[in-house]
């Protein structure tokens, strides 16, 4: 059977510079639930043209809106960058000035163009659950993300501080407090 060999990691936004190239309805789609996943991500775009809706949701993230068409001196600076014009040619030539400059770079819904895939992401308070398909299905990825976000009671978060406040009051080596953290979670995986 085909299997998924992406290995996902937890970025800290915070600290890395994402460059969106194009400012239409893909761009959008992709700054919608990066911004929804990752308020204080430090986003540029650059794009001749931009929506209602991008502008605003620029305002409220802070998102930097260059009105230029892309050139590669944009990518100076940046960590990664996300290709979302509608000029394939265009969406290439940010690929390969990423190849040559060591960027991670994502041509959005375009496979073969992708360092990474972004993904179906569920937040529960300090829970995170990303979902992949491997880029076979991103609706299902959609849906996924929206089972889980229906199933994951909101308050999952208290059960991380208690257990969270709980290890710091166990006695002993670390063995023994894994020992003690397995024994009283135990019931979470138990079949009923
Ligand atoms: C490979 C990947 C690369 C990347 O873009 O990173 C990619 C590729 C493509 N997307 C396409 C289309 C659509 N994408 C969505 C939605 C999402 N797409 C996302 C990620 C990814 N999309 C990466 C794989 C992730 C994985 O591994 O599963 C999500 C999860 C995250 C996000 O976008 O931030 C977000 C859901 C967010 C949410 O709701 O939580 C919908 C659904 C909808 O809008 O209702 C449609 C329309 C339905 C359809 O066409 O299937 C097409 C076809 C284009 C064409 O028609 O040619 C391709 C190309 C192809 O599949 O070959
Ligand atoms: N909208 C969708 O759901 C889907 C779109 N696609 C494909 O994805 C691509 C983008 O789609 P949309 O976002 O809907 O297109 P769009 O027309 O809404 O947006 C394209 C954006 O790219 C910008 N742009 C054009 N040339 C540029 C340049 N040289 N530098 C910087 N920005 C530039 C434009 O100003 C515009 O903001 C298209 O090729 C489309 O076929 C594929 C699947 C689904």
């Amino acid at each position: 059977m085909e299997r998924n060999n992406l290995y996902p990691v937890f970025l800290k936004t915070s600290n890395l510079h994402i460059l969106i190239v194009g400012g239409g309805n893909v761009a959008e789609e992709k700054l919608t639930f990066l911004t929804k996943s990752s308020p204080d991500a430090k986003v540029t775009m650059v794009s001749p043209i931009y929506r209602k809706v991008t502008r605003q949701l620029a305002l409220r993230f802070d998102v930097e809106l260059i009105t230029d068409s892309y050139q590669a001196k944009y990518l100076m600076g940046k960590h990664m960058v996300i290709a979302t014009t509608d000029v394939p040619e265009v969406n290439i030539q940010v690929y390969n000035d990423c190849r040559s400059f060591d960027k991670l770079v994502n041509v959005a819904d375009n496979p073969p163009y992708c360092d990474f895939y972004m993904g179906g992401i569920v937040t529960k308070g300090n829970v995170k659950i990303a979902i992949s398909t491997n880029g076979k299905s991103p609706t299902t990825a959609k849906r996924l993300r929206q089972f889980f976000e229906d199933v994951i009671p909101d308050d999952i978060t208290k059960m991380v501080q208690n257990l969270n406040d709980y290890r710091k009051t166990i006695k002993g080596d670390f063995e023994q407090k894994v020992d003690k953290m397995n024994e009283i979670t135990q019931k979470l995986v138990e079949k009923v």
